[in-house]
């Protein structure tokens, strides 16, 4: 692993590191937040999904979130959206391919050798972290968009292994909406069932584990009723008895001013969760 970035923030450190990744086979940059706590003790780890076209910086550098981090005591883990770089597929349009791996193992040719972001997030991502630096076992996850889909659907695949879940604007529906439906075909082929696995509104019918969802949605972003459609996601948890906290929010966008703006409140939300 290098370091390439270090910045004093808050009291901590932002840094971003490049690491050789095994499962998605190339290297790939991930920011940590380091809070002040991090020198005395062990602390709870947030990962953070970013939505389409981000790379680990647009987390760092535009959601203001290292403040209340410190404030929390709370590690920020941000990794890059899908791999990059020699040898990895990639497509025309900005909602396929680099930028846009959708947070899942796909299945298909040519995507099935590097476009392996739920295992990477789930499993490498986290033992790299808790061996490296002063990380508790308590994780919690949240995204926006394409990442608020991640952190929806990687909570819900693997129960047990996160204490707490938000979201910003997420897709909620991958399998009834054009991103989703543009993705899905290409990393997991023709068979919608396969599909399901990776919806969140799918997963929560059988969900093993009821852990609360925090959503927040702007309902001036422009992305709402084509593509985002939180009232599917009201409605399945509503079947499921599942709980949720669904925040509309009146002239927010789909930006990282809508992010910055209430990041406080889901990481209020996180460490709340993580207390051991
Ligand atoms: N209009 C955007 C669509 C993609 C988009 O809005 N991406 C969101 C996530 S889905 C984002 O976070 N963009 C980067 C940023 O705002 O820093 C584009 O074509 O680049």
């Amino acid at each position: 692993m290098q370091r390439i970035e270090r910045h004093a923030s808050f009291g901590g450190w932002q840094d971003v590191y490049e690491i050789e990744s095994a499962t998605l086979g190339v290297k790939t940059r991930v920011g940590v937040y380091l809070p002040p706590q991090a020198i005395e003790r062990p602390c709870p780890v947030v990962y953070w999904l970013s939505g389409l076209t981000c790379s680990e910086q647009n987390f760092i550098t535009k959601a203001g979130a290292q403040q209340h981090a410190a404030r929390h005591g709370l590690i920020l883990v941000a990794p890059d959206t899908s791999p990059r770089g020699e040898g990895v597929p990639d497509a025309d349009g900005y909602d396929l391919g680099v930028g846009a791996g959708f947070y899942l193992d796909a299945t298909q040719v040519p995507w099935n050798s590097h476009y392996r972001m739920h295992d990477y997030v789930v499993h490498e991502l986290p033992a790299w972290v808790e061996a490296n630096f002063p990380a508790s076992d308590a994780r919690g996850i949240a995204g926006h968009s394409m990442g608020g889909h991640g952190a929806l659907v990687l909570a819900l695949r693997n129960p047990g292994r996160y204490r707490s879940v938000s979201a910003f604007s997420p897709i909620v529906a991958p399998t009834q909406v054009p991103w989703g439906e543009k993705a899905f075909s290409a990393y997991l082929g023709d068979d919608r069932d396969a599909w399901r696995e990776w919806d969140a509104c799918a997963l929560i019918a059988d969900a093993r584990e009821r852990l609360p969802l925090l959503v927040d949605q702007g309902l001036a972003d422009e992305f709402l009723e084509n593509q985002l459609r939180p009232e599917l996601l009201r409605e399945a948890c509503e079947a499921a008895g599942h709980p949720l906290e669904l925040r509309l929010q009146p002239d927010y966008d789909h930006s990282y001013y809508f992010i910055a703006s209430f990041i406080g409140e889901h990481l209020a939300h996180h460490a709340e969760m993580l207390r051991g």
